[in-house]
């Protein structure tokens, strides 16, 4: 079978050449050339040469206040430990979520054999447990013992994602002081 019949405007049977591209009349040439190809202008070019430019890295914003943790205290290591079936609230393992008034809060202070409690945001957790494998160290982390650290956790780092990382010692919800208690107190005033 013979092959069908080139078409008309193509008379050597190749694709024509363009002589320049783009083409002379094309909307492509009409922007102009393409900006920022080719080598920066002698003007912003650095003292140095081809030296790379300095990078973010080299000089944090804040030093890390980040301390060594003791072996077996990794973030790995808490994360075997606190997993989904562990219960690390220290208290009765049949003890129900409790509500924790800010009076049973303050005596939870991680001293006098008391364990360390604290609310964020509305949660109270024990973090004695967490304590040894706080990346900021334990003195830092019990400066929300016995009290609602919202405040201080979030202006220091709010990305941490708290909830999941001490699901296994959540003891209850924060609630206010009942009634009752708090008219005694007044009575006292
Ligand atoms: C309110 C009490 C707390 C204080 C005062 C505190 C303080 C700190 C400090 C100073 C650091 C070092 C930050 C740095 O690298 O410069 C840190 C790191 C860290 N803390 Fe806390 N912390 C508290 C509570 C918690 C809690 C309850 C958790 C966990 C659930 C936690 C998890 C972490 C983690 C994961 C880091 C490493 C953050 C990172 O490298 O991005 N902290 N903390």
């Amino acid at each position: 079978m013979p092959p069908p019949p080139l078409p008309s405007s193509r008379p050597n049977g190749r694709i024509p050449a363009l002589s320049q591209f783009p083409a002379p009349n094309s909307a492509q040439r009409a922007r102009g050339p393409t900006p920022n190809r080719g080598p920066p202008a002698a003007s912003s070019s650095s003292s140095s040469g081809l030296a790379p430019p300095p990078t973010h890295s080299s000089k944090p914003a804040k030093p890390s206040r980040q301390v060594v943790l003791t072996p077996g205290h990794s973030p790995l290591d808490w994360a075997r430990i606190s997993g989904p079936n562990s219960d690390l609230r220290g208290v009765p393992a049949s003890t129900p979520y409790l509500r924790v008034t800010p009076s049973m809060l303050k005596v939870q202070t991680g001293r006098k054999g008391k364990d360390a409690w604290m609310a964020i945001n509305g949660k109270v957790y024990n973090v004695t447990p967490y304590a040894k494998f706080h990346p900021g160290g334990v003195p830092e982390l019990m400066r929300g013992a016995g009290r609602d650290g919202t405040k201080l956790f979030g202006e220091i780092h709010p990305w941490v994602n708290y909830e999941t990382m001490l699901a296994a010692c959540l003891v209850g919800l924060l609630v206010d002081e009942p009634e009752g208690k708090e008219s005694e107190m007044d009575r006292m005033d």
